[in-house]
């Protein structure tokens, strides 16, 4: 009898589907540990299981956590994070990931938890340590964990026009920001009129602290020589979505990813319809068979009417939540947003709040 297990994986093997809860308090994330004999055995995993034939994901997850842990979360928010594909040559899955903020009530009764109710163990992991790498989890869960870096609200930075009635707006718009972007804070520096990319350099090394989204196009590679005595701050880059889709339509072989910067960072890209997130899913999905750095979000807009794009017709709550179903990676808000509507906007599927007013 062949060994099961050594198997190769083909294109006729069945996908395992599996619900995955990453469940947290605050910054304490819930990790159990699979069993020796398990597939992906002696590795820590988030709660989950398979999702039976006549059960959705959210169905599948209510029911494993029950069944692992005793945690009903049948009240809770639980907001897509993503859905990813991973071949491991003996067993191919696709894990539907959510995230589950607990109560504090439901964090204290369950605080104590070491082992859950199929023997398993289980343990509580500080946020830090988790993404630092500090626990062994499966090979799938590497994509999980750069999803979970994004912060629940991100900044972006005012237009230069915005500062146009002083004398110097350049500099107007560099001493703003220094001065009040929130320490450590995610800020993206969204540099749309030429010439500022110096700007976006300066505040980068006047503000070390603050983590960086910047866009790629082509103004940042002109200044490629500068900009590489900052780019360590920056964390993700952005693409638009006319460069998704020119990337799209190009039948996906002009890699906008040939190009450095754009491969050795994780992306956000920004849609704003069912077309482009389309495409942004298979980008994602590319990359991750490319293993490069994974898509780790969308700016999905506008939410609400913003004054910045006064003529664009928002999208609403429902069909802006509908959308982002439809989205593999976690979804951030953005168009006329506060940092307060972080609630509303999970409960609608986001996990993640951006804008300019009201956040620097
Ligand atoms: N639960 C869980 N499974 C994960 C994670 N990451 C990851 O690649 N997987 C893979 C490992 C397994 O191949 C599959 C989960 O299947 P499972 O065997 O645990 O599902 P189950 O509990 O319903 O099944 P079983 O033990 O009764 O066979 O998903 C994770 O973080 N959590």
């Amino acid at each position: 009898m062949p060994n099961p297990s050594k198997i190769p994986a083909t294109s006729h093997q069945k996908i395992v589907n599996v619900a995955v809860a990453v469940i947290h308090y605050q910054a304490q994330y819930l990790l159990g540990f699979r069993d020796a004999a398990q597939h992906q055995g002696n590795r820590h995993e988030f709660v989950g299981g398979k999702i039976d034939a006549n059960e959705t994901a959210k169905q599948a997850l209510i029911r494993e956590v029950a069944e692992e842990t005793g945690i009903d979360i049948h009240d809770n928010t639980v907001v897509k994070l993503g859905r990813l594909h991973h071949d491991y040559g003996d067993k191919q899955v696709s894990l539907q990931v959510y995230n589950i903020e607990l109560t504090a009530l439901q964090y204290e009764q369950h605080r104590h938890l070491r082992y859950g109710l199929e023997g398993q163990a289980l343990k509580w992991v500080n946020k830090s340590a988790l993404l630092a790498g500090e626990y062994h989890l499966p090979a799938a869960n590497k994509t999980i964990l750069e999803w979970l870096r994004l912060p629940t609200q991100i900044a972006i930075t005012y237009p230069l026009a915005h500062f146009s009635d002083r004398p110097n707006p350049a500099a107007e718009w560099l001493t703003y920001h220094e001065e009040k972007v929130a320490p450590h804070a995610w800020l993206y520096i969204r540099v749309k009129e030429s010439g500022v990319d110096n700007c976006a350099k300066q505040l980068m090394t006047l503000r070390p602290d603050i983590q960086v989204i910047l866009p790629f196009d082509h103004h940042m590679q002109s200044v490629q020589a500068d900009y590489q005595i900052v780019a360590h701050q920056v964390v993700v880059h952005q693409l638009s979505q006319a460069a998704l889709m020119t990337w799209f339509n190009n039948g996906e072989h002009i890699s906008v990813g040939e190009q450095t910067l754009f491969n050795d960072r994780p992306l956000i890209v920004s849609c704003h319809d069912a077309a482009s997130i389309y495409a942004a899913n298979k980008l994602s999905s590319a990359r991750l068979q490319q293993q490069l750095p994974p898509v780790i979000g969308i700016f999905l807009s506008p939410l609400l009417a913003t004054q910045t794009h006064p003529d664009t017709a928002p999208l609403g709550w429902s069909d802006w939540s509908t959308l982002a179903q439809l989205a593999d990676m976690p979804v951030i808000g953005l168009g006329g947003l506060s940092p307060a509507m972080i609630e509303r906007v999970a409960q609608y599927g986001g996990i993640s709040v951006a804008g300019i007013r009201q956040f620097i």
